[in-house]
């Protein structure tokens, strides 16, 4: 299965059920991405983009089609089975940093480590690195509220990366910055996914960004088709 691209997408639907009726969302979406690549998802607002990531990320589960990760189809999987995919092989970067308040920047980047059962020391020299790799060190001791929206933000992605995971999820990950502090992020962002052959799909409502990446699709119709 080594050959296997670490995430495909197969016919995959999702509705929702509304006060207004039944809202479907995706109907038959097809994506793969292969070792490395990194996919721009650009849609109007509302089309679907967290949804498809959410299914992506094995956090919510398909109505119908399979989301197969590393050549693994994960609908027939338990939720802790899913969990276990979702911690080793998959990173997330949102919108919002999502750091948890109470720890350091660096313990924010060892915790879904150690959670991994990686050793303590291993956990905590990679972290640094990843840090260091983000212009952050000096600032591992800090917690997030002392730190700027753009550092919150570069922490938040070495966290996803701490994992080596083969498959990087991003919704908007620089969309709360101002366009400079945005634009520098999303650069470094790029650059360490690229160090780390991990293939990516960044959801963005940013034409310039989502033309720096190796494709650009987009959401019609419930579907997946180039942007
Ligand atoms: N749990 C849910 N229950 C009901 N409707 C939902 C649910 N989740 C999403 N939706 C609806 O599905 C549609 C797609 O939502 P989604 O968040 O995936 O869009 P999006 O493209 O990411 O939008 P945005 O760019 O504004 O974040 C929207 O109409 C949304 O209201």
């Amino acid at each position: 299965m080594s050959d296997a691209p670490p995430l495909r997408l197969e016919s995959v639907a999702r509705r929702f059920r509304t006060e207004a009726g039944e809202l479907t969302v995706l109907t038959g979406a097809e994506l793969t991405l292969s070792a490395g690549e990194i996919v721009a998802l650009v849609a109007p607002s509302g089309t679907g983009k967290s949804t498809l990531l959410h299914l992506a990320g094995l956090l919510e589960r398909p109505d119908a089609g399979e989301v197969f990760v590393a050549g693994r189809a994960a609908g027939t999987l338990s939720d802790d089975a899913r969990t276990a995919i979702r911690r080793t092989a998959i990173g997330f970067v949102y919108q919002f940093h999502h750091l948890l308040p109470e720890f350091t920047a660096e313990e924010n980047v060892v915790l879904p480590q150690m959670a991994n059962a990686t050793p303590r020391p291993a956990a905590e020299a990679r972290a640094r690195q990843l840090l260091g790799s983000f212009g952050l060190e000096g600032r591992g001791h800090h917690r997030p509220g002392r730190l700027s929206g753009g550092e919150q933000q570069r922490v938040a992605i070495a966290r996803a990366l701490a994992n080596a995971p083969r498959i990087l999820l991003a919704d908007e990950p620089t969309g709360n910055l101002d366009v400079g502090t945005s634009d520098l992020v999303f650069e470094e962002l790029l650059s360490a996914v690229r160090g780390q052959g991990v293939a990516a799909l960044i959801a963005t409502h940013n034409p310039a960004l989502a033309a720096r990446m190796d494709r650009v699709v987009t959401l019609r119709d419930g579907r997946v088709v180039p942007g």
